[in-house]
């Protein structure tokens, strides 16, 4: 009998979240490989709204791959552009926005999502993080000596600041549905806590 009753219950978190999300985004932060554009998807899909990947969006309007932005015009630029395309983004909800790792980071495009939505910090320990990014080698500011280490650093540095999201959802290892439930349980909460902005 419990079984037959699930997937009751697992839509209507998804309904209530969709409800206390109304017409605000749900945007993703995080460090590499926390699981913010394959969890950002799901959670897009539960709530039966729409989902962007900022990375991905960067690189259609540009027609080049991250790296190939980083490379030729630099990092600063990559910045630049990044909240330009965020701040676009933001102006359509409700939609679900998986953000690159160092947007929230970046003061000018953490002040447009702090105005613009809920924000998630999917976060996770260096070894979840680690075991996830190594196997592929796309990402510019892993191509170092020590990745890792590079990695840790950018943990050190970047978690305080990640920390000011609305909502932390521990990312470890767990099954990607749980996450899914975790984040709209998260959404929910915030909301009930009259705290929903
Ligand atoms: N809970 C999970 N269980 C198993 N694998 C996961 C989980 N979350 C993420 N992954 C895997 O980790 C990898 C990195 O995830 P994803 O690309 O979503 O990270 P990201 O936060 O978007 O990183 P980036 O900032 O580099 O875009 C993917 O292969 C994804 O399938
Ligand atoms: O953590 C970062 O600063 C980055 C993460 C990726 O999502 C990309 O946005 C880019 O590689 C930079
Ligand atoms: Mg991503």
């Amino acid at each position: 009998m419990t079984d037959l009753l699930a997937p009751v219950a697992a839509s209507s978190l998804a309904e209530q979240a969709r409800a206390a999300l109304g017409k605000r985004n749900l945007v993703f932060v995080g460090l590499m490989g926390a699981g913010k554009s394959v969890i950002g998807k799901m959670v897009a899909q539960a709530l039966s709204i729409p989902f962007v990947d900022t990375d991905g969006e960067i690189e259609k309007v540009s027609r080049m791959t991250i790296a190939e932005l980083f490379a030729s015009y630099g990092e600063p630029e990559f910045r630049a552009l990044e909240a330009r395309v965020i701040d676009r983004l933001l102006k359509g909800g409700p939609r679900v926005i998986s953000t690159g790792g160092g947007a929230f980071i970046n003061d000018n495009t953490r002040r447009l999502i702090k105005q613009g939505g809920i924000s998630v910090w999917l976060k996770a320990d260096l070894d979840v993080l680690w075991e996830r990014v190594n196997k592929r080698d796309h990402r510019p500011l892993l191509k170092t000596e020590n990745p890792k280490a590079t990695l840790e650093n950018l943990m050190n540095h970047r978690y305080p600041i990640y920390a000011e999201a609305d909502l932390t959802v521990y990312s470890g290892n767990v099954r990607k549905e749980t996450m899914v439930t975790n984040v709209l349980s998260a959404v929910v909460e915030l909301a009930e806590k009259g705290q929903g902005k």
